[in-house]
């Protein structure tokens, strides 16, 4: 969408910087960004329910995976802000199909934070799994969520040794589509990102100083080798995002969605569709209700 800097306020000088990862005659995406002063009101928001989360639990630490992306540096420094260097633990936990920069990425997120890691391997537990179910190896979702599912019993194990609580790193962007490994990286204590979306994770993660490459680089869940996001889904985050905040969370209609936000009705509907069938993961698991 190309800005109208007549009619749109947060198209004025000085009060949003603009994005830097936006080339000059680039269209500019639907810009969802907070301004300076609600950045600082969310950052102390999000940092608050930490410590609420932590209190209500009668818990001093958190422990959450480190992978090296956006969503858990950025969440691993509001719990440093939250609750101190010492008392925030990551697993950095390489697979088979994780790349060495991630890997690193995410130690050196830890180092920068001063926090405490372990790295732990889960290929061993997922070959196991493999050895029992050799029919299910070249099925790359199974397979992949089964990584996920591992990480989030290595975080389970710890939390419960270290009398700490497991911190999700979803964000509202993947929550809205379902687009997370049920009982995987979704089995977690609380998600203190889950209601911002992608754009505005990116634009928290460099208020709290993570390095521009780990805001920057390509988002994947790293299920299997060389998956990206936009890829799987099928479009850009910022597409997506805004797709989400008018039509989904806005209830503008699908049409005007996709002119404001400058892509086809059909992406539009796609996420629509994802957001229907994935409705079951962001529920508990029913059950019938009693007869008598
Ligand atoms: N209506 C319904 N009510 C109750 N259950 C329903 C259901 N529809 C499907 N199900 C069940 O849900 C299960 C499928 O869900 P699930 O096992 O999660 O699997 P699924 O949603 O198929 O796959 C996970 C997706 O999340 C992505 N992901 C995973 C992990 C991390 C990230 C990331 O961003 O980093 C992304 C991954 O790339 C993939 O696209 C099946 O058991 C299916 O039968
Ligand atoms: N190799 C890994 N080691 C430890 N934790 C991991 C690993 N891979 C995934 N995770 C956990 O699963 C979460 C979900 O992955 P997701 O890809 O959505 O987030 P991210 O990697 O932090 O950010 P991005 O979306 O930019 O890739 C991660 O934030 C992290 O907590
Ligand atoms: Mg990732």
């Amino acid at each position: 969408m190309t800005k109208d800097t007549e009619t749109d306020p947060s198209a004025e000088p000085g009060q949003i910087e603009t994005d830097p990862s936006v080339e000059p005659g680039q269209i500019e995406p639907v810009d969802l960004r907070f301004s300076e002063d609600e950045l600082a009101d969310v950052r102390d928001h999000l940092v608050s329910f930490i410590r609420e989360q932590t209190d209500a639990a009668g818990v001093d630490e958190v422990v959450l995976g480190l992978s090296g992306g956006i969503d858990s540096s950025s969440t691993a420094s509001l719990a440093v802000e939250a609750l101190g260097a010492e008392n925030v633990h990551g697993l950095v936990m390489p697979g088979a199909v994780s790349t060495e920069e991630n890997m690193s990425d995410a130690e050196v997120l830890a180092e920068d934070l001063g926090i405490s890691f372990d790295v732990v391997e889960i290929n061993p537990f997922v070959n196991t799994l493999l050895d029992t179910f050799p029919e299910a190896e070249d099925d790359r979702l199974a397979v992949g969520n089964a990584r996920a599912r591992t990480r989030a019993v290595v975080n389970y194990l710890v939390a419960n040794h270290q009398g700490a609580m497991v911190l999700g790193t979803g964000n509202r962007t993947e929550a809205a589509i379902g687009y997370f490994t049920k009982y995987g990286d979704g089995a977690v204590d609380c998600h203190p990102i889950g209601n911002l979306y992608k754009q505005q994770v990116r634009q928290l993660a460099r208020d709290l100083g993570v390095r521009e490459e780990f805001v920057t680089k390509t988002p994947t869940a790293g299920l299997w080798a060389g998956q990206t996001d936009e890829e799987e889904i099928g479009m850009d985050y910022d597409t997506l995002d805004a797709i989400i905040a008018l039509h989904i969370d806005g209830h503008v209609p699908a049409e005007a969605t996709a002119r404001i936000a400058d892509t086809t009705l059909e992406n539009v509907e796609h996420v629509a569709d994802l957001h229907a069938k994935s409705e079951h993961k962001r529920q508990v698991p029913p059950a019938p209700d009693p007869l008598f």
